[in-house]
């Protein structure tokens, strides 16, 4: 019954000329043979009717649970406003452009911290626009989990979303929408295979392995999960530190960063020549070091070239923009002129994030928001840790990632930094708290295990980053497999 329907609102489709064939170009400048057109259904009430029951009985279906709905401007304005006012939903209002007067929002409606927006769509192609809009929406503190569209094309909307943490849900696809077509004699044989054809062909969710291209994986349970540090190092916004990161990790199979805690310059330089070529990262406290010098920094930037690895010096800075600034660029450390990653915690409030990236970004720096802490009774949780995640948002131009214990962040351009970890689970007597290489980097999705005691209180220091990057990577491997299964 629900085919057959939707059989007899694919034909009313094409009568209202909603699907063309010809040469057409896309929003991307792709040419395409077919083209949907639902901007004309505004034209056709019964028919609009329709695509909105058929969108909110799928709504329904799927169980979706959500708090407002936002059409995606603009051809899904008034299907979502026919849904929202037959079912009493808050609705809300994405602006392309904010008004240059009045409130200036871009997005109109009542936005409450943490609230889940549902996308409504007409067509997808790439799935950039619902992105575009959820972007918009996440900027407002909403949450975005699901969108439904009425017309999938099917070329990789559904896997770019759901590599963004968004479940697309189709009512038609392009292989349905050709079969009624060609069923009804309304297309021959030809049109629907060169349109098939092209649709294989120009898929815009590829990811190339061995030189082929390849459909990219299909979603499991988290997403974002399945999706290799080299796919995420391409991904259109990640921050460029953390694309060379994810590159480094896939070409050294090293998610290890050592915490190289030692007191001496020297010593600290001859870790790094060591265990160099073992890891992603070296984590550093400078202030910790009795005899830093410059001579010092430039030896660690040397080796850090030498090896490909990235220098984090773990600062974690807490105080107002101004004075974070100062701290950042200058006094003994001078820490921006050689530490490609710095931290902060999110305490100040955005202050402290806009101070250090006012000196780190022209010098191609990124920073990690404290999210939270290994340590026990750590009052980073909650609320707290979801705060720092919106900060993220709103200035992933400078944050890279996070320090934290699991995967927080949807968004697979954001880096997870785990600290505690050593191979046995337990913790120290000061309240730090260790949990495995698997149990971080398999169960709790993070990306990066940071090791300290686990390597400098081994009696072979290198063998032990060997057994950490081993565990790590092995971890990781398992888990993209899982997922893609
Ligand atoms: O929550 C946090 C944040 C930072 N750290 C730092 O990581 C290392 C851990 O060293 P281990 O010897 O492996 O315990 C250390 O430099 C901490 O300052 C953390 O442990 N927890």
């Amino acid at each position: 019954m629900a085919d057959m329907c939707l059989d007899s609102l694919i034909l009313k489709l094409h009568d209202v000329n909603a699907v063309k064939f010809g040469e057409y170009k896309l929003k991307s400048g792709m040419l395409t043979p077919i083209y949907i057109d639902l901007r004309v259904l505004v034209s056709y009430p019964a028919l609009m009717n329709q695509v909105s029951t058929l969108i909110y009985q799928r709504v329904q279906d799927e169980g979706l649970q959500f708090d407002s709905v936002c059409g995606v401007p603009y051809t899904a304005l008034p299907l979502a406003t026919i849904i929202c006012s037959r079912h009493e939903l808050p609705m809300l209002i994405r602006r392309k452009e904010a008004k240059d007067y009045g409130t200036k929002r871009l997005v109109e409606g009542l936005c409450r911290q943490g609230d889940i927006c549902l996308i409504i769509e007409d067509t997808v192609t790439s799935g950039s626009s619902i992105l575009e809009t959820a972007e918009v929406l996440y900027k407002e503190g909403l949450k975005v989990t699901d969108a439904v569209v009425l017309m999938d094309r099917e070329q990789g909307g559904v896997e770019m979303l759901a590599s963004n943490g968004i479940r697309l849900h189709p009512i038609i696809s392009m292989s349905k929408l050709l079969n009624v077509l060609l069923a009804a004699e309304r297309i021959d044989a030809q049109t629907a295979q060169n349109v098939r054809k092209f649709i294989q062909e120009n898929n815009t969710f590829m990811s190339k392995e061995n030189g082929n291209s390849i459909p990219a994986k299909k979603p499991c349970l988290e997403p974002t999960l399945q999706l290799s540090y080299a796919d995420r190092a391409k991904l259109p916004n990640v921050h460029p530190l953390a694309s060379r990161l994810l590159m480094i990790m896939e070409e050294k199979k090293s998610n290890l960063c050592v915490s190289a805690d030692v007191t001496g310059s020297e010593e600290l330089l001859q870790l790094a020549e060591s265990l160099g070529p073992k890891i992603c990262m070296l984590k550093t406290h400078v202030d910790i070091l009795k005899d830093y010098t410059t001579d010092f920094s430039q030896k660690l930037q040397a080796l850090a070239e030498k090896h490909n690895f990235l220098i984090f010096e773990d600062r974690k800075f807490a105080d107002i923009g101004n004075t974070v600034k100062h701290q950042y660029e200058g006094g003994l450390y001078q820490i921006s002129s050689w530490s490609h990653v710095v931290n902060a915690h999110a305490v100040p409030g955005p202050g402290v994030v806009k101070g250090l990236s006012a000196v780190g970004k022209p010098l191609g720096r990124g920073g990690l928001l404290i999210a939270q802490m290994s340590s026990q009774g750590s009052l980073a949780t909650g609320e707290y840790t979801n705060a720092v995640l919106q900060m993220a948002e709103e200035h992933s131009d400078f944050v890279m990632g996070f320090i934290c214990g699991s995967k927080i962040a949807k968004r697979p351009e954001f880096i997870h930094m785990t600290p505690g970890v050593q191979m046995q689970a337990g913790g120290d007597q000061l309240g730090q708290q260790y949990t495995t290489p698997e149990e971080v980097i398999y169960n709790k999705g993070s990306d990066v295990i940071i090791v300290g005691r686990g390597v400098l209180e081994a009696s072979d220091r290198l063998k032990a980053a060997e057994s950490y990057r081993k565990s790590g990577w092995d971890a990781y491997t398992k888990r993209v497999a899982q997922n893609s299964q």
